[in-house]
């Protein structure tokens, strides 16, 4: 299978505090993997440390060849990847449209762009001109989503998006990281419950104390699901 990113072996700290221990994971092209694992255990801290937000002190990140560790943050999402952080980070006093040209405007993307991704969340079509911390949580979920596919990215890294919201809403993100999956992009889903997981990803990695514990198929995973409490000690 061919290789959307790969980290490999990296050590991540919060000051002297070690989070990331040796960690290493593999994206496939097209693939939707999901990292599964308790609170604390590193999951947030392996998307930022992607996105160069956390620094990585040894091993790679490396995609298409690039070693994208040793880029500043800023020359991150040149190389198609975006991120929807947990919580959502919207500019509320800025409307929709706006929220989406400053996406469309990071790798300059245009028009075409800004119409396939409404395609994929019509209910943001509606409300172009309506001022983002007015949404919903659940809009303002497929805002972010909209917003960071704006960049047209190839690898989408996605924290917790349905946290806290209603299942309609939850159906929907749902729907659009399955559309996502299906048009191959490459996505990394940091998610808590396993019944997303096994609705959703391709594979899964369980993440324990910043390490990767076990990485396996969703098929593996369906077929043992006591293999949850195993790595996690949950579910
Ligand atoms: N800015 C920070 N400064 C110091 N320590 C931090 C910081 N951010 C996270 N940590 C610590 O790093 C560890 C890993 O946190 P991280 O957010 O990556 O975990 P997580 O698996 O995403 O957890 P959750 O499921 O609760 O979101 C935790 O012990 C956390 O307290």
């Amino acid at each position: 299978m061919e290789q959307a990113l790969a980290i490999q072996s990296i050590n991540c700290f919060y000051d002297e505090v070690q989070v990331l221990h040796d960690l290493s994971l593999d994206l496939s092209r097209g693939e939707v993997h999901c990292l599964f694992g308790r609170n604390g255990a590193g999951k947030t801290t392996t998307l930022k440390a992607i996105m160069g937000l956390v620094r990585v002190r040894s091993g790679k990140i490396v995609k298409d060849g690039v070693e994208i560790s040793k880029l500043p943050a800023h020359e991150i999402a040149k190389h198609a990847i975006a991120y929807v952080p947990q919580g959502r980070r919207l500019f509320g006093e800025l409307t929709v449209a706006e929220n989406l040209q400053i996406g469309l405007l990071a790798r300059n993307k245009g028009e075409e762009t800004r119409e396939r991704v409404l395609n994929l969340f019509p209910l943001l079509r509606e409300r172009l001109n309506q001022r983002s911390s007015t949404l919903s949580g659940g809009e303002q979920q497929m805002l972010a989503m909209a917003r960071a596919l704006c960049v047209e990215p190839d690898v989408l890294l996605l924290d917790e998006p349905t946290e806290g919201l209603m299942p309609s809403m939850i159906a929907r993100i749902r729907e659009a990281v399955t559309a996502l999956h299906e048009q191959g992009v490459s996505t990394i889903l940091v998610e808590q419950r396993v019944d997303a997981v096994l609705e959703i990803a391709s594979r899964v990695s369980f993440v324990e104390n910043g390490r990767v514990k076990a990485t396996m198929g969703v098929e593996d995973l369906r077929a043992e699901p006591e293999l949850v409490r195993k790595y996690v000690g949950v579910g």
